[in-house]
C-alpha cells in the first residue's frame, strides 16, 4: 500500500469535501498503516518500523487537495 499509492490525489478527492475530519486507521500488524499515514503527511516512502501504541498526525494536506480540486474544477466550468 505504501510504495503502490502512486495517485494520492485521486483517493483524497474521492472523500467528501470538509474542514477538518478525524481518520482513524486500524489494521493488523504489519498491516502497511504507518506507511500509509506518512506517505499522506510527507508525500513519500518512509520505511517504517513497528509502532508501539500508536501514531498520530494532523495533516493539513486533505484540505489542500480539496482547494486545488475545486480550483481545477472551477476552471473546467468556465471553460465550457
Ligand atoms: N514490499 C512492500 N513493503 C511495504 C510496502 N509498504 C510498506 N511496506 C513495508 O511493510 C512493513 C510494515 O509497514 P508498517 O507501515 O510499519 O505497518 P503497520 O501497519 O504500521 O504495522 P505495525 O505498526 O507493526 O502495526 C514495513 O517494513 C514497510 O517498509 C509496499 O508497498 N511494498
Ligand atoms: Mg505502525
Amino acid at each position: 500500500m505504501g510504495n503502490g499509492l502512486s495517485d494520492q490525489t485521486s483517493i483524497l478527492s474521492s472523500l467528501p469535501s470538509f474542514q477538518s475530519s478525524h481518520i482513524v486507521i486500524w489494521g493488523l500488524d504489519c498491516g502497511r498503516m504507518t506507511t500509509l499515514l506518512y506517505r499522506l503527511q510527507f508525500n513519500e516512502f518512509v520505511n517504517a518500523v513497528p509502532t508501539k501504541g500508536f501514531n498520530t498526525e494532523k495533516i493539513k494536506k486533505l484540505h489542500d487537495t480539496m482547494i486545488k480540486r475545486r480550483k481545477m474544477l472551477r476552471q473546467q466550468k468556465k471553460k465550457r
